[in-house]
């Protein structure tokens, strides 16, 4: 798959893309999901969602950012119908979203309060900072929606005196879950109204 192209610059983000790699991995796209995320910012994840699920439903709170996530998204090859709204969630959340993603943390309980309501089946929210993150866990972990908190700290090496040394990027902290009953193999995948799944039990 091409790689994201990023022309236009936000004042936060992009996700970084080992950081996306990972998060793509537990959010498990595909045609039959409607994708929503709270915060698109520079677009980067609005991007590879729009790649993968059959429709996006991005929301950015700051109408500069919304417009970088335009920009960027128009610099890029997708395939899902993509709506972009400015708001601040929970209000313009989609009502019909199986899937959620919190890139922004503003008013992020409500936001999962609206997840459990709907009946999402993944969710994943990104913090990097730490009182946020905690408090975030105790949140998911409250509504029965925690399955995995994940940490990421990536470094990068580059060349230092013929040897190889590391620049360190913020810490960023993951948590994964969703509002389905855990399932034989320990996974929380499951089949919501819109969702199908493959002969090995994952989604479609
Ligand atoms: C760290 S940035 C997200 C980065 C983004 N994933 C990317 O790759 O560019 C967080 C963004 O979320 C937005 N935001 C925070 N809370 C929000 C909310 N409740 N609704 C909409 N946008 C929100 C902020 O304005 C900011 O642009």
């Amino acid at each position: 798959m091409a790689h994201v192209s990023l022309p236009h610059d936000a004042k936060a983000g992009p996700t970084k893309p080992e950081v996306r790699a990972v998060l793509l991995d537990k959010l498990d796209l595909g045609p039959a999901d409607h994708f929503a995320e709270v915060g698109s910012c520079t677009g980067a994840v609005t991007i590879e969602a729009a790649r993968r699920a059959g429709r996006v439903t991005a929301l950015e709170r700051k109408p500069n950012r919304l417009e970088t996530t335009r920009k960027n998204l128009a610099a890029n090859d997708v395939t899902a119908e993509v709506d972009l709204r400015e708001a601040e969630a929970p209000e313009g959340l989609p009502e019909d979203a199986n899937v959620l993603f919190l890139g922004g943390s503003r008013n992020y309980e409500a936001v999962l309060d609206r997840a459990v309501e709907a009946g999402v089946d993944r969710v994943v929210m990104n913090v990097s900072r730490l009182e946020v993150a905690g408090a975030a866990t105790e949140a998911f972990r409250e509504r029965g929606l925690l399955d995995e908190v994940i940490q990421f700290q990536v470094s990068h090496g580059y060349e230092l005196a013929g040897a190889t040394s590391f620049d360190s990027e913020n810490p960023v902290y993951m948590l994964v879950g969703g509002t389905a009953e855990v399932a034989t193999d320990g996974g929380r995948r499951r089949s919501g109204p819109q969702s199908a799944r493959r002969p090995d039990g994952r989604r479609r």
